[in-house]
């Protein structure tokens, strides 16, 4: 199975539990990892044949920075819903870092992988 990656992709979102975190906006890090057939994306050279990174990044920012969510649980959910769904990508592992949330952790948050990973080769 090929991936397709996004690595640290930082996000302002409304995000929390707690009545103070709803009225600010907090720092959440997307990392994730697609299926993607890349050996044909490479035999055409052409970017209709790709996942296009570029996209999937302007689609997250666009939902997760007009979110509010109160668990990161949920927002992981959805963001992975809208890969699969409307990149039409049949796995994803997706890691969303409530960066700044625990004192004294570098980050907290969830990892969550959804759909059917792709036979290899
Ligand atoms: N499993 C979770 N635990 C907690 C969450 C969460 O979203 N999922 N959220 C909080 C608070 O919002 C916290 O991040 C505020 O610092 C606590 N635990």
């Amino acid at each position: 199975m090929d991936i397709v990656f996004i690595k640290a992709l930082r996000i302002e979102t409304v995000i929390g539990i707690y009545d103070w975190e709803k009225a600010i906006r907090q720092p959440v890090v997307l990392d994730l990892e697609m299926a993607s057939d890349v050996d044909r994306a490479a035999a055409s050279d052409r970017i209709a044949d790709a996942l296009d990174y570029k996209a999937v990044s302007k689609r997250l920012k666009q939902f997760v920075g007009d979110a509010r969510f109160e668990l990161v649980e949920t927002l992981a959910e959805r963001c992975a819903t809208i890969v699969r769904e409307e990149f039409a990508v049949p796995w994803v592992r997706l890691t969303l870092n409530k960066v700044g949330a625990v004192s004294d952790a570098e980050g907290v948050g969830v990892v969550i992988e959804r759909g059917e990973r792709p036979a290899a080769g």
